[in-house]
């Protein structure tokens, strides 16, 4: 652990909102460096990501959690409480909003709903300020202030890095004093399997979001580092149906060694090293209902 300073601060940030509100993209601005992946797709956030990151004398623990939305499925439903479980154990909760949408949507109104019932308060932060006028604007956030749940609001636009620093001053002003929980140059607890597969499976979504929706998961089986410094990853990508297997590996292996490329490329980015990249695609068609699936991304699946 690295020296702390004479007085530190420390604590937990909850990010919520309703899907694609901008969590990620402002987790990625506040931490400066990938640690949640962030697609157009909604709710492609699976995993309880700890993003981490230094502001003076304060450590500021982000925990990104999934959208917080009406669940259906098993997996949904162990999504939303374990969103849920992140938000009410954290310092500060952080409503994120997404000023473009046409009216406020019943996710937002849930998650104000459930704040009021436990007396808690929040801090409002109105992102996509780069897509409406201030006018606008003004009147969305006289409209939350009547709720009576936020104690300031803040206007961003996360993908511009427009107000990001002075949100994230505030927030390392509000973290209750304590000494720092993690190693200075930490900058995810995510352990580094889960996010090399998060990168694959973000590749799979961009290069086949059509072809593939939401029906495919990927596990890094083999995680190992050479003398010279290089890492080898073999990872599995599963799919429901052999049809989709077929999609995924592609004419000749075409696709699939264009997911790898892509895949090993932000690899090596992230890791600083050399990677050597194996993908392998498996059918399992019950992967949805597994209760291994779960355990890996950090969901309690007793809770769904
Ligand atoms: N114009 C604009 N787009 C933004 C801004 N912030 C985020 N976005 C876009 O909004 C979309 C959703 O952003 P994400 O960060 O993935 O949203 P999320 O809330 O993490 O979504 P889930 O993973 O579904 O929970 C992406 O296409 C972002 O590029 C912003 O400030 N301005």
């Amino acid at each position: 652990m690295g020296a702390q300073p004479d007085h530190p601060r420390c604590g937990f940030v909850a990010l919520v909102g309703a899907p694609n509100a901008g969590k990620s993209t402002l987790l990625n601005a506040m931490i400066g460096s990938k640690v949640s992946i962030v697609s157009p797709k909604v709710q492609t956030t699976r995993t309880r990501v700890l993003g981490i990151t230094i502001v003076g004398d304060s450590q500021l623990i982000f925990v990104d959690t999934p959208g917080i939305f009406k669940p259906k499925r098993r997996l949904d439903r162990a999504m939303v409480a374990a969103a849920w479980q992140g938000a009410e154990d954290a310092d500060v909760i952080g409503v994120l909003y997404d000023v473009s949408r046409r009216g406020v949507d019943d996710d937002t109104l849930g998650i104000i709903e459930r704040l009021k019932e436990q007396g808690r308060k929040a801090i409002l932060i109105l992102n996509k300020i780069d897509l409406v006028k201030r006018d606008v604007l003004l009147g969305i956030a006289d409209g939350f202030r009547e709720s009576g749940v936020f104690t300031d609001t803040f206007m961003i636009s996360a993908a511009n890095d427009d107000g990001v620093t002075h949100l994230r001053n505030f927030l390392a002003e509000r973290l209750p004093e304590g000494p720092w929980h993690f190693p200075e140059d930490q900058i995810s607890d995510m352990p580094m399997r889960l996010l090399s597969a998060e990168i694959t499976r973000e590749k799979l979504f961009l290069q086949l979001h059509q072809e593939l929706p939401y029906s495919a998961t990927v596990e890094t089986e083999v995680w190992e580092e050479f003398d010279d410094g290089s890492v080898k990853i073999s990872q599995v990508i599963f799919v429901q149906r052999e049809s989709q297997k077929a999609i995924v590996l592609g004419k000749g292996g075409q696709r699939i060694k264009s997911l790898g490329l892509a895949a090993r490329t932000e690899l090596q980015a992230m890791l600083e090293r050399r990677v050597h990249l194996i993908l392998f695609v498996k059918v399992r068609e019950d992967w949805v209902d597994d209760p291994e699936r779960y355990s890996a991304w950090g969901l309690d699946f007793s809770a769904s």
